[in-house]
């Protein structure tokens, strides 16, 4: 459980910049980081060491979801398209005859480096966790490869920070390193499209009447860094049950812990349940198509890679418990209701 949080602590991350730390600067930042963690789950950091900055990210986004339908559809994952043979990395599209209150779209990548002729466990099973990413065709979209080296700063981004909370934990200095190998990280576009506020007649209270656009979760993982547009909406519950907005701070991006890494740490890391509220129609919007964007990237372990739990003796394989947490994402329920057959949109 978290501690009762009524704004969530910024965590200026400007040294990491540097090629060597100095130890002190080091311990600094390390703590910083671990308290925020251990009592929120969530941080914004700021002045992270990456190329690209709010504008150029959610740009590239508004062009991948401004494509026609048919094209996005192109890139469905299997359980929207039966004929295509992407399981796990592609495009989701809203689903809002199964679920109204989880209105989005997105589009996920996976490590755009990865060795996919490599024998792994995933080839035969329905799902292929270490499948290689598919892309819209280059005329259409012309940002493959800029998303591709975004993917690769966030995914040393992330490593970096693991390092800075091994000493805390208590751990050795190298305990994350086996975690890269191979890692299945995955960067997801999400695109929330707006919806009309309507408040059911009897509604009583204030709460009752949030229309949400994304329902209360944990994350399963490990770690996320959150990049979000300016809209505003994402909520995150403290201890007294209390939902605190996580607006957009400019310059930062908000991390947090997963399911798994709470348990690595033995509960000090808290996995902090949050949502997003559903955007408000904008009819001064350039395209009054397009509500809010965000651009989560969930560092996670290889398929292989054995987890040490804090407190337990056996280990967790990543992928077997990736596998059973994905039974219950709805984006990867079969959903007939996208499927016209083997015909293409
Ligand atoms: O869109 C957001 O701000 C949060 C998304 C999120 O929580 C998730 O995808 O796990
Ligand atoms: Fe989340």
């Amino acid at each position: 459980m978290s501690t009762v949080f009524s704004s969530l602590p910024v965590v200026d991350i400007h040294n990491l910049k540097a090629s060597t730390l100095d130890t002190a600067d080091h311990q600094a930042l390390s703590r910083k980081l671990y308290d925020a963690l251990s009592t929120t789950g969530f941080a914004y950091i700021k002045n992270a060491p990456l190329s690209f900055g709010q504008d150029e990210i959610f740009e590239l986004s508004r062009d991948f979801f401004a494509l026609p339908l048919s094209q996005k559809m192109k890139l469905a994952k299997k359980s929207f398209r039966q004929s295509h043979t992407n399981t796990y990395r592609g495009y989701f599209p809203t689903q809002p005859h199964l679920t109204p209150d989880n209105l989005k779209e997105g589009f996920e990548i996976g490590n755009p480096a990865a060795d996919h002729n490599k024998a792994t466990p995933a080839k035969a099973q329905k799902i292929n966790l270490s499948e290689s990413n598919v892309w819209p065709d280059a005329q259409l979209f012309a940002k493959q490869e800029r998303l591709e080296q975004i993917y690769n700063e966030l995914q040393r981004l992330a490593a970096n920070l693991l390092s800075l909370l091994a000493a805390p934990l208590g751990k050795d200095p190298n305990f994350f390193s086996s975690w890269i190998d191979d890692s299945l990280s995955t960067l997801r576009l999400l695109h929330y499209p707006p919806v009309a506020q309507t408040v059911s007649p009897g509604t009583k209270h204030a709460e009752q009447a949030v229309r949400l656009s994304c329902t209360p979760h944990t994350d399963s993982g490990i770690l996320t860094l959150l990049h979000q547009d300016a809209t505003g909406g994402l909520e995150v519950l403290n201890a007294a049950g209390e939902w605190i907005p996580a607006p957009y701070i400019p310059g930062s991006i908000v991390v947090n812990i997963g399911d798994l890494m709470a348990r690595v740490s033995g509960s000090r890391f808290k996995a902090t349940m949050h949502r997003v509220r559903a955007p408000l129609p904008n009819p001064d919007a350039a395209d009054a198509r397009f509500g809010r964007f965000s651009i989560p990237f969930f560092f996670e372990p290889g398929e292989v890679c054995s987890v040490s739990i804090e407190g337990e003796e056996d280990s967790i394989v990543y992928g077997d418990y990736l596998r059973r947490k994905m039974a219950t994402f709805v984006e990867f329920q079969e959903d007939s209701g996208y499927d016209t057959g083997t015909t293409e949109e």
